[in-house]
């Protein structure tokens, strides 16, 4: 499980986070809601440690996140995060070798592991194109298959349809389904209810920094009270 526990956070003198209680269950894709600017990808960085918080704390599986550079990187394999633009998440010139980059990172042969993660997501004989020339949903598929390339636990995933068509959505869906079956945890924030209830198990409401309510059915969510699309 994830958890946080009384999290507080601000940038600058702003304050975003005010006593965030977040849980995520293993097993779970929890999806996060919110209107604009409520903070949710905020929390999102907190997850695996992109950001460290000014107040409270963060449990995986039981244990705080800690700050030094080696528990950090033994966290983010453990907790992928998938930015919401994948420029900023590619970092190598070729598809093979920007989802290689984890896997090498960790000391680990990346071989078995890149193909696995393209087949995935759709990209196999994409390894020699050049990241800079695929298309934005391209690109976010292998941001996603560099992820995955490192067996994370808990995929912590922001925006996850921002510039995908319809097609890339449903195949997205089936894709976190079957990964949740096989074992990985997904955390997703969204502004799309059909997304959300077509994926989600549970489902959290971040408003003025807080959770504002946390249910097992979109439904029970107040949309239009907190400013969101409707179901
Ligand atoms: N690096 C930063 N420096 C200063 N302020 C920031 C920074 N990143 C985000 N903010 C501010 O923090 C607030 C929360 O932003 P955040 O991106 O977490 O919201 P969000 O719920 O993910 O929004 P959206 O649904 O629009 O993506 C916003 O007011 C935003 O302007």
């Amino acid at each position: 499980m994830i958890r946080t526990d009384d999290l507080h956070f601000g940038y600058d003198e702003q304050s975003i986070l005010r006593g965030i209680d977040f849980r995520a269950e293993t097993g779970d894709v929890t999806v996060l809601l919110g209107r604009n600017g409520a903070g949710k990808s905020t929390l999102l960085k907190h997850l695996n440690g992109l950001l460290e918080p000014d107040r409270g704390h963060v449990m995986i599986d039981g244990d705080r996140i800690q700050y030094d550079d080696d528990s950090l990187l033994s966290l983010r394999q453990e907790v992928g995060f998938v930015f919401q633009d994948p420029d900023d998440q590619l970092v190598a010139p070729t598809v093979e070798q920007d989802v290689a980059f984890g896997p090498i990172n960790l000391g680990t042969d990346p071989t078995e592991a890149v193909e696995w993660a393209l087949s995935r997501v759709g990209l196999a004989g994409y390894e020699d194109r050049l990241c800079s020339r695929l298309s934005g949903g391209e690109k976010k598929r292998v941001a996603l298959a560099g992820v995955l390339a490192m067996k994370p636990k808990y995929l912590i995933f922001d925006e996850p349809t921002a510039g995908l068509d319809g097609d890339g959505t449903r195949a997205l869906v089936d894709l976190i389904r079957e990964l949740t079956n096989e074992g990985i945890s997904f955390v997703v924030s969204t502004h799309y209810p059909d997304f959300a209830a077509a994926v989600g198990d549970t489902f959290t409401l971040i408003d003025d920094g807080q959770v504002a309510c946390r249910e097992s059915s979109l439904d029970e969510i107040p949309a239009k009270k907190y400013g969101l699309r409707g179901v």
